[in-house]
């Protein structure tokens, strides 16, 4: 050491390395500390980007509102006055922001107003008639002693199951007490239920008269609110006589009415009946250049009837990996298909009111939880069933009226920003059904298909009908319901059973010739037949000297009418 003391130039050399390792500290302190200070700079900028996207977000839902072109609202639950355990319930079901509907509709049910809130399919009217409904049991402390304090009321048994599922989740942190009542299902269970105190109870009309009448211990004079869904549809004429019986059972006094659908009912003799207390209408789609959700593609295809089934069958085998609901007419006539489809190895599942609840309900289920496949419906499936990711709705056969089409294709593209297709069937007698789906807001294009394209098994499905006993008389039951509906379609300007040309429908049935079957077409059909020829001629050949419609004398098929 001494000798490195002693030598001066060692110890400049030492103070230079100092110095330099001095500099070296001071340029890496001086490359951390600017690092840093890049690192808070690009935070900051993060930071206003994220604010930015924020806004940009509420902007675009703002503006979304505005045009009304999509379903939710820049309105957080937390905005509104929920109790806890509603919310956290919300909260649970993954829900930060409400629909549209939700925000309109919520705030004056809560404050104990009447409501017709009409708002497109998927847009999520459930909720907003359960929390109010969720909310009303809540803050008037019901127990199961004080009985039934809400009842909401659905046109079929699965939107009651489904609507019920809803409000199971939503009184998850809550003590009141819940019941469904649906037709087919034991009754006696039901009636324990409601004995012991089912404070929020869905069911369908007919099975909760029967428990209004003929259920001891159920306790109703509490009421404090009716809801009803798919309202229009409530109050057409096929519920017409039980919800006449409902309505005059039910309290009046203090009772709170909520009418929901996507096609709300606006008549005055309809709204008369329920005994509203100056209603708020709430229609957020008002003024909208379309009533159908945007991710919804719709189109049409032209097919002579004779070509129905075979488009069917070639539309399905292209489409096997997606999900699909084909809708019918009649009963008979989705048995029918169904069947035919599993015999030529197209799996399928079947849906409609012949059968039994149970079968009902599984398949349902089964196919909601289904990532692809097909299944065949009547008009049971087509209100507000919340069946996921949907890919095609078709209509094979034609719906009674346009605000059906409206809720058939509304169970596909549900949601904000789904996507979805829809398929309409139509013959070229059929045309005109398009005037009024445009009338009615409903944008369809027409899709063209190759006809060459189209599988060539009609010969085949002919013998196959022809020599299997079963599938044979189940056909025979499905051109009869087809015909029998078609004769009861409430457009009978376009849907007119007297033109169709029943070689071809039988054709579509897998039938060499139209087969022998009973019908019961009103008497009006000769006075139409009549007037009908004068002015264009009979396309079908009925006529009073020919009233099988018969094609010359070596027509084989067999018509009879009754
Ligand atoms: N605030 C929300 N945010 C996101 N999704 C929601 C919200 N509210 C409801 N949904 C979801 O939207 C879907 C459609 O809701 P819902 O079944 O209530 O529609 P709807 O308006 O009753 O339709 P329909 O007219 O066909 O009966 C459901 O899957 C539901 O869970």
């Amino acid at each position: 050491m001494a000798e490195v003391e002693e030598n001066p130039n060692i110890v400049v050399e030492e103070e230079s390395i100092k110095k330099k390792r001095k500099r070296k500290r001071d340029k890496k302190n001086k490359m951390v500390v600017e690092k840093e200070q890049k690192k808070e700079k690009e935070n900051e900028e993060d930071d206003e980007e994220e604010r930015e996207v924020d806004d940009e977000l509420k902007a675009e839902i703002k503006k979304e509102m505005k045009s009304g072109s999509g379903i939710m609202s820049a309105e957080l639950f937390s905005s509104i006055e929920i109790s806890e355990p509603t919310m956290k319930a919300i909260k649970d079901m993954g829900f930060e922001y409400m629909t549209q509907i939700q925000a309109r509709a919520i705030p004056p049910l809560l404050e104990g107003k009447d409501v017709l809130g009409a708002a497109r399919t998927g847009s999520g009217k459930t909720l907003a008639f359960l929390i109010p409904a969720v909310e009303l049991l809540y803050h008037v402390h019901f127990t199961p002693r004080n009985g039934t304090g809400v009842v909401v009321i659905c046109p079929t048994r699965e939107l009651a199951i489904q609507t019920h599922a809803v409000a199971k989740d939503l009184l998850k942190y809550h003590s009141q007490t819940l019941g469904l009542v649906i037709g087919g299902s034991a009754r006696r269970a039901e009636a324990e239920r409601i004995a012991k105190g089912a404070n929020l109870l869905v069911g369908t009309p007919g099975r909760l008269l029967d428990h209004l009448r003929n259920t001891k211990g159920f306790i109703y004079k509490n009421l404090k609110c009716l809801v009803i869904d798919e309202a229009d549809r409530i109050l057409e004429a096929n519920f017409e006589e039980d919800m006449q019986q409902i309505l005059k059972l039910l309290p009046k006094e203090g009772r709170q009415t909520a009418l929901f659908s996507a096609t709300q009912t606006k008549k005055v003799e309809d709204l008369a009946r329920l005994s509203l207390t100056a209603p708020i209408y709430i229609d957020v789609d008002d003024g909208r250049r379309r009533v159908t959700n945007e991710g919804l593609q719709q189109g049409y295809c032209v097919v002579p009837s004779a070509r129905r089934f075979i488009l069917l069958y070639s539309f399905l085998k292209r489409n096997l990996s997606k999900k699909i609901m084909v809708f019918f007419s009649s009963c008979n006539s989705v048995k029918f298909h169904s069947e035919l489809l599993r015999y030529i190895k197209i799996e399928c599942h079947d849906i409609h009111g012949k059968q039994k609840q149970q079968k009902r309900t599984s398949t349902f289920f089964e196919f909601c939880e289904a990532k692809k496949g097909i299944l065949l419906c009547t008009d049971v499936a087509a209100r507000g069933l919340d069946i996921p990711a949907v890919d095609w709705i078709v209509q094979f056969d034609p719906p009674d009226e346009p605000k059906e089409y409206i809720h058939r294709v509304g169970r596909t593209a549900r949601g904000e920003g789904a996507k979805g297709n829809a398929l309409l069937f139509l013959i070229p007698e059929e045309l005109q059904f398009l005037k009024y789906l445009k009338a009615a807001k409903v944008p369809v294009k027409e899709y063209e298909f190759d006809h060459k394209k189209l599988a060539n098994v009609q010969s085949l499905l002919e013998k196959l009908v022809a020599n299997n006993y079963y599938l044979n008389q189940s056909a025979k039951e499905a051109y009869r319901s087809y015909l029998l509906s078609y004769n009861s379609h409430s457009m009978k300007e376009i849907f007119n059973v007297h033109r169709l040309d029943l070689q071809a429908v039988a054709s579509s049935f897998c039938f060499s010739n139209p087969p022998k079957v009973h019908l019961n077409i009103d008497s009006n059909a000769s006075k139409f037949r009549q007037k009908k020829r004068k002015v264009e001629g009979s396309r079908n050949g009925f006529s009073e000297g020919n009233p099988y419609g018969k094609k010359g004398g070596d027509d084989t098929r067999q018509f009879v009418r009754y």
